[in-house]
């Protein structure tokens, strides 16, 4: 709706009166930040100059003194903190204070409040909110209504009324620069600008423009545990992001970014993501991947593979002969089954017989095999395994030690009247090393009794599969199995462990209670969430089962065509069904409407909504004779879409060795960087990057390197290829030599 003179002109105004008290709250900001700052220096100086050296020979008050400046000197950092971020939001505010304005007239009131809505809170001293936080409970409307009735929920309860009128506005550097009042959800054309932009270099906020099922996202409270399907391009990591920040504000008496943990796929992935929420005045949360938390905790005893190691195994390794076993290997260690079954085990585990034997010293009973069972089973029954022997052998060790003191007492005796010493100190010494060789061949009992070898224990796991399998109920064929057991078990002996046999050790370590303290950690993110199997979430569980979970993710972006969730009631399987949701996202917004049919066709779905329909070009599929003449067609490509304005290009192979290639043809022709591993850095200009890689990510241009039928031929190619051509926002180039991959070729 257009807006007249009159309305610009009251709009302006109050921009302006708006903007000079962001200035004047910024200055008070700015000053006390200062006077803080002065105030801790002084403290500082005046520790140093008056208290001196501190000493217990100076008096208990001292001591107390210098505490209580020490204190003091913390709490004058922190407050010092606080406002320096106060007045980086303030100048935030001021180049775009606000977005949106909703009035809104409350059931019984007469009047309609203008609600003016932006980053932050801005309450003026005769305390009127001249800017709502778009996380306050009444900046929901703006997200979730349009004009007319109308209602959100606060402290307080429900409050019911009518929106009357919604308003967008773009201001930029302080000044508007367009606005207008749209009857209908956040106006698809302001959508469509934003989108239709060149990509930043990395994530951006999407603050101004949420949708009304990605706000249900961000704001749901109702459950535990938040399963979220969507499509790619959905936002669904914009949302967790968001989401993020909504608890930040929500509970922000009660938590702080140490208390959320983000698991993303990859370090690449973590530095793309990691602006939006300092620019939605928030700090990051903490980001770590699954493989770094597990290979830290697995150390480095073995030889393990590595997540992009066993990928391009998967995709390379086709034509040797274990590569069958090796598949079977990692569905099988994928499957909701073989949680059950590793479960059994470490139930068994915890009453399997232990050869407790007799403490006997000098003929004297310290104590009976029976007693140990009894601390085995009965007293320490709610350990788990390994606590549970540890404290068997700290407990068995403070029982030998009156003896060995007795003992050593009795040899200092005998060595003094041998008279072979004339130092006390040597006789010590030499009493203690006789007893403790005496006392040698019962310690290595205890130790073996209480010891608890985790892969010798794996090793176990695997000799008596069948049984486990059996007991699990899960039918299963001999051959594969016997087949599956023969492989680990020789990876094993020779020390290599493979990616699907760590997730296997790291739930059993954690199972037999070697696990890391984690209940400081309050909220958990687990984003690209198809690429998970059931025993990584069983994991996740075991870690977080207290924490609040968000679990973001694409069925049909699973990358790994043999390692990944299948189904989100696998999930559900594992954490509380009844405090655990599945909500789905239906709308794409990375991709042009051509990109989008495009790729949805290597799906064999046909569609025609469920996406922004912002226009672009069709994709080009380019037939090309060898890798020469695609390499000719990439740098005439490259050279159009540079003049266009591009600034991102992700030439997409399939493996990181083809990156390699590509990057070895191209690197003499073209200034391009080539991301080649996960720990790799996330660049915005011309990448090469594997598709595996490359998931999460955009980029303005799309160039697939050689989607021929040899590369991307059977179905389990078909979500990898998706995931790529799913990366582009504006221009898709497929290039192939010999034939198209047939998963390019459906009527879409
Ligand atoms: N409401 C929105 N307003 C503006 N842009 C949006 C909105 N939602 C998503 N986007 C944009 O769409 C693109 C895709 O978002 P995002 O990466 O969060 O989606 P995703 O579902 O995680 O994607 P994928 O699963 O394909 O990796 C980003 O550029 C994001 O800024």
């Amino acid at each position: 709706m257009i807006i007249d003179e009159f309305e610009w002109q009251c709009e302006s105004q109050r921009l302006e009166e708006v903007t000079k008290e962001l200035i004047k709250q910024a200055y008070e900001v700015g000053d006390l930040k200062q006077a803080l700052r002065t105030d801790t220096l002084e403290t500082q100086r005046a520790l140093w100059e008056d208290t001196g050296s501190v000493s217990i020979i100076n008096g208990l008050d001292q001591i107390a003194d210098f505490m209580q400046s020490i204190q003091l000197i913390k709490e004058q950092k922190a407050g010092h903190e606080f406002n320096k971020k106060l007045e980086e939001q303030y100048k935030r505010m001021l180049l775009s204070p606000y977005f949106g304005r909703i009035d809104f007239l409350e059931e019984g009131e007469a009047l309609a409040e203008k609600c003016y809505i932006g980053i932050a809170n801005l309450i003026s001293d005769d305390y009127n909110f001249l800017i709502y936080d778009w996380r306050a409970p009444i900046s929901s409307m703006f997200y979730d209504y349009e004009i007319g009735d109308a209602s959100y929920t606060c402290p307080e309860g429900l409050i019911s009324g009518k929106l009357t009128m919604k308003r967008q506005y773009k201001i930029e550097n302080g000044k508007i620069e367009y606005m207008f009042d749209s009857n209908l959800k956040i106006d698809d054309e302001i959508l469509q600008s934003l989108l239709g932009k060149s990509s930043d270099s990395k994530m951006k906020a999407i603050v101004t423009t949420i949708q009304r099922e990605q706000n249900k996202v961000i704001r749901n409270d109702s459950y535990k545990n938040l399963i979220v399907q969507g499509p790619a391009g959905s936002g669904k990591t914009s949302i967790a992001l968001h989401r993020i920040a909504y608890l930040l504000y929500k509970y922000r008496n009660k938590i702080t970014s140490k208390n959320i943990v983000i698991f993303s796929p990859n370090n690449i992935f973590n530095e793309y993501i990691s602006n939006v929420l300092p620019q939605l005045g928030e700090e990051n949360m903490c980001q770590t991947t699954f493989k770094d938390y597990m290979h830290e905790a697995l150390g480095n005893e073995f030889q393990k593979e590595g997540y992009c190691e066993m990928m391009e195994y998967i995709f390379n390794a086709k034509h040797e002969s274990s590569y069958l076993i090796r598949i079977d290997n990692i569905r099988f260690k994928s499957s909701m089954q073989f949680v059950d079954v590793l479960k059994g085990f470490v139930a068994h585990l915890e009453t399997v017989n232990k050869n407790f034997k007799d403490i006997i010293i000098r003929n004297q009973l310290v104590i009976s095999a029976n007693e140990i069972h009894e601390l085995y089973s009965k007293d320490y029954i709610r350990l788990p395994l390994k606590k549970k022997l540890q404290k068997i052998q700290e407990r068995l060790l403070f029982l030998l030690e009156p003896y060995e003191k007795k003992m050593v007492e009795e040899k200092i005796a005998e060595l003094e009247e041998s008279g072979d010493y004339v130092d006390s100190r040597e006789i010590i010494e030499r009493s203690k090393v006789i007893v403790k060789d005496e006392m040698s061949p019962i310690t290595y009992e205890i130790d073996k009794m209480t010891r608890f070898n985790l892969v010798d224990s794996y090793k176990d796991f695997y000799k008596d599969l069948e049984i486990f399998l059996e007991r699990a109920n899960v039918k299963y064929d001999d051959k594969k199995i016997t087949q599956i057991k023969n492989y680990t078990l020789e990876n094993l002996r020779a020390g290599r462990l493979d990616y699907e046999d760590q997730i296997a050790i790291l739930y059993l370590k954690n199972a037999t209670g070697d696990r890391p303290k984690t209940s400081e950690i309050q909220y958990i993110i687990i984003d690209e969430a198809q690429d998970y199997t059931p025993l990584q979430y069983e994991i996740f569980h075991q870690l977080f089962g207290q924490a609040h979970k968000t679990i973001l993710g694409d069925i049909d972006q699973s990358i790994n065509p043999f390692m990944n969730v299948g189904d989100y009631r696998n999930i559900t399987q594992i954490f509380e069904k009844d405090n655990t949701c599945v909500l789905n996202l239906t709308k794409s917004y990375r991709s042009t409407m051509e990109i989008t049919q495009f790729a949805r066709g290597i799906l064999n779905n046909k569609v025609t909504e469920g996406y922004v329909k912002r226009r672009g070009e069709e994709p080009k599929v380019i037939g090309c004779l060898d890798k020469t003449s695609i390499r000719e067609s990439i740098l005439e490509d490259i050279k159009v879409c540079r003049n266009r304005g591009y600034k991102s290009i992700g030439i997409i192979t399939k493996t990181i060795g083809e990156a390699e290639e590509v990057y070895d043809a191209l690197k003499d022709s073209v200034n391009v960087k080539k991301i080649v591993s996960d720990e790799d850095e996330y660049v915005n200009d011309i990448v090469i990057i594997s598709a595996y890689l490359a998931k999460g990510l955009e980029f303005d241009v799309v160039m697939i390197y050689n989607a021929g039928q040899e590369m991307y031929s059977g179905d389990e190619d078909r979500l990898l290829l998706y995931t790529a051509c799913t990366r582009a926002l504006h221009v898709l180039c497929i290039y192939y030599i010999g034939s198209l991959s047939p998963l390019l070729m459906s009527e879409y």
